[in-house]
């Protein structure tokens, strides 16, 4: 698969992992090695992905959430191989209901594989969601919304009896922050983002903290939900627990949605370069399976 091919993703989103990291973050790669190491994240993320869904869709399951992102759609496809009589009488409920420039929405993945679909106003209660993550901690604590769409996506893992996490090896950290540098990701209201941003500053250590700006428009990002995003750096000692940074930025008035998402996954799935999986559940056991 050719770069020009990959799905799209917000241009502040770093591609992490495929740096030639020996020779220095500045080191021009061949399109040759560009494309093996791509090549083998795409198959990482499939990897993930394929096993989550065989691991946790279960024929009983009759709501099922989809997320948002690249990986996402190795979910759908997955489950679109579970056929047509396992599927017939499901409905799937997406993170974007509204077309959006980003390459991959699950609305569009829904309805292209002619799977039915629903809005969580109508299903309020979601058998399982799956989403993908920009990093994942030891204790499952993730963060999201690379993609801005993190505000609806909270909404479904939280509607779920159960989230699960699927991601390439490069997600998966000790602590955030690690691979992740844009920061957290905060969906603020446009008229408020001046003060969010002054109180991260000031008052919250993100000296670093930013609006995101869009690449191919002027101007900022403006969400699906027609918010500002913000990007907040944290140093690694608030990340090393960051339930009360994520709580913290939240009772700010003006903050609709932080991208971290705590306590609330119980597995993560990562593929991995050698053909495993790693599974981290929230009970803290860790396994690698072959599938
Ligand atoms: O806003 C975007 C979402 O949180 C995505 O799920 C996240 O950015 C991971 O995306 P990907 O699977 O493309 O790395």
């Amino acid at each position: 698969m050719g770069i020009s091919a990959l799905p799209t993703s917000l241009p502040v989103r770093p591609v992490v992992g495929i740096t030639d990291v020996k020779a220095g973050a500045e080191a021009v790669l061949s399109p040759k090695t560009v494309e093996k190491a791509l090549s083998a994240i795409e198959s990482s993320k499939r990897l993930a992905a394929y096993t989550a869904v065989d691991h946790y869709v279960k024929p009983e399951h009759r709501v099922i959430g989809i997320g948002s992102g690249s990986t996402v759609p190795y979910v759908v496809e997955r489950i679109v191989q579970q056929g047509v009589e396992a599927n017939k009488d499901r409905v799937f409920i997406p993170t974007v209901l509204a077309l959006s420039v980003s390459g991959f929405q699950s609305k569009e993945l829904i309805v292209e594989s002619r799977l039915n679909l629903g809005d969580v106003d109508q299903y309020p209660v979601i058998d399982v969601t799956l989403d993908g993550a920009d990093e994942v901690d030891r204790s499952l604590n993730c963060i999201k919304g690379g993609g801005a769409c993190h505000l609806r996506e909270k909404v479904l893992a939280e509607a779920a009896k159960t989230f699960i996490l699927v991601a390439d090896y490069r997600k998966n950290v000790e602590y955030l922050g690690t691979n992740w540098q844009p920061g957290v990701p905060i969906e603020v209201v446009p008229f408020a983002y001046a003060k969010v941003l002054s109180n991260l500053h000031n008052s919250l250590g993100s000296p670093n903290a930013s609006l995101r700006m869009a690449v191919k428009k002027a101007g900022p990002v403006v969400s699906d939900n027609g918010n500002f995003i913000i990007d907040a750096p944290f140093d690694q000692e608030k990340m090393k627990d960051p339930y009360p940074i994520m709580a913290q930025i939240k009772m700010l008035t003006g903050v609709v949605e932080v991208g971290l998402f705590c306590h609330m996954a119980e597995a993560a799935y990562f593929g991995n370069q050698d053909g495993t999986v790693t599974i981290k559940r929230s009970d803290g056991s860790t396994t690698q399976v072959t599938p």
